[in-house]
């Protein structure tokens, strides 16, 4: 039976194995157009696999997934490229070509999947640039002149070059100190708050999951475990739950969540 139409993607009793190895056994989740969701879980848990199922770079060994209502099961070459135009990826290294300058790599999709001339390709990528926060500058320069952070806004950037509905963004704030975590953070819930996307985040960083994040889904012993808002899930009783709340750093990420909604930014108002 087709998913109801505000179910973007929808994956039922989906197994995955490698060999002998069963990454995903029994694994139910939907995601909700709108929605900002994140998928959490231990090292090793499936979370990427899970994310290259979701993008068609990988097949499960059983079970359904309906990406806009289509089976993948059932799609053709031709609706399979339509569909992935539909969503923007950020990987967790960037995927940026050093060979290019930053500019060229946002503009990038949009040479490969427009008609679009030069010109107005380039005018596009400053914006999209512009609105990541990156100086107008920052577009000549080569990925391996940047930083972390910066790196992360301009692989932001070239995941929304083509105007995406969805939006997949891999471990978008890791290894990036504090302070540019939180810029990234917040970069996610303007860019959320501007287009009006579905957002799928992979990550293990507590404040983005407090701060960020309308569900969470916590993947363990090959299925989601729990999913929900993250005070929902504080009150799960699952160990492997448990270890998202229980402890300092949990309990910290927590209450700077409570403060920054008493504050209440336009763009942090859930
Ligand atoms: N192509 C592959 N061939 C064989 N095993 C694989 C392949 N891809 C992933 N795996 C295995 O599947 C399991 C889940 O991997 P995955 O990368 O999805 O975990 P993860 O939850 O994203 O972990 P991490 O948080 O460490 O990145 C791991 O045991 C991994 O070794």
């Amino acid at each position: 039976m087709a998913p109801p139409t505000d179910t973007v993607i929808a994956m039922n009793k989906v197994c995955t194995r490698f060999g002998s190895h069963a990454v995903h056994t029994d694994l139910d989740l939907e995601v909700r157009r709108g929605e900002i969701l994140a998928i959490a879980g231990g090292s090793g848990s499936g979370k990427s696999v899970l994310m290259r199922e979701m993008i068609l770079l990988q097949r499960p060994t059983s079970g359904s997934i309906h990406l806009f209502g289509h089976d993948i099961e059932t799609l053709t070459p031709p609706q399979a490229h339509a569909l992935r135009l539909r969503w923007g990826v950020m990987f967790q290294h960037g995927g940026l070509f050093g060979a290019l300058n930053v500019r060229e790599n946002i503009g990038l999709p949009l040479r490969e999947h427009s008609r679009l001339d030069r010109a107005l390709i380039d005018r596009i990528a400053e914006w999209k640039l512009s609105l990541t926060g990156l100086p107008p500058d920052a577009g000549l320069k080569r990925p391996g002149e940047f930083s972390g952070g910066m790196l992360k806004r301009a692989s932001l950037a070239r995941a929304i070059a083509l105007d995406p509905e969805l939006l997949f963004l891999d471990e978008p704030t890791s290894g990036l100190d504090p302070d540019s975590a939180a810029g990234v953070s917040e970069l996610i819930l303007r860019t959320h708050a501007l287009y009006g996307l579905t957002i799928v985040i992979i990550t293990h960083d507590l404040d983005l999951l407090w701060q960020a994040c309308d569900r969470v889904a916590i993947l363990g012993e090959g299925r989601v475990l729990a999913s929900g808002s993250m005070e929902d899930l504080s009150r799960h009783d699952h160990p492997i739950v448990r270890g998202y709340f229980d402890g300092p750093r949990q309990r910290a990420a927590a209450s700077a969540a409570h403060r920054q909604r008493e504050m209440e930014t336009p763009w942090t108002t859930r």
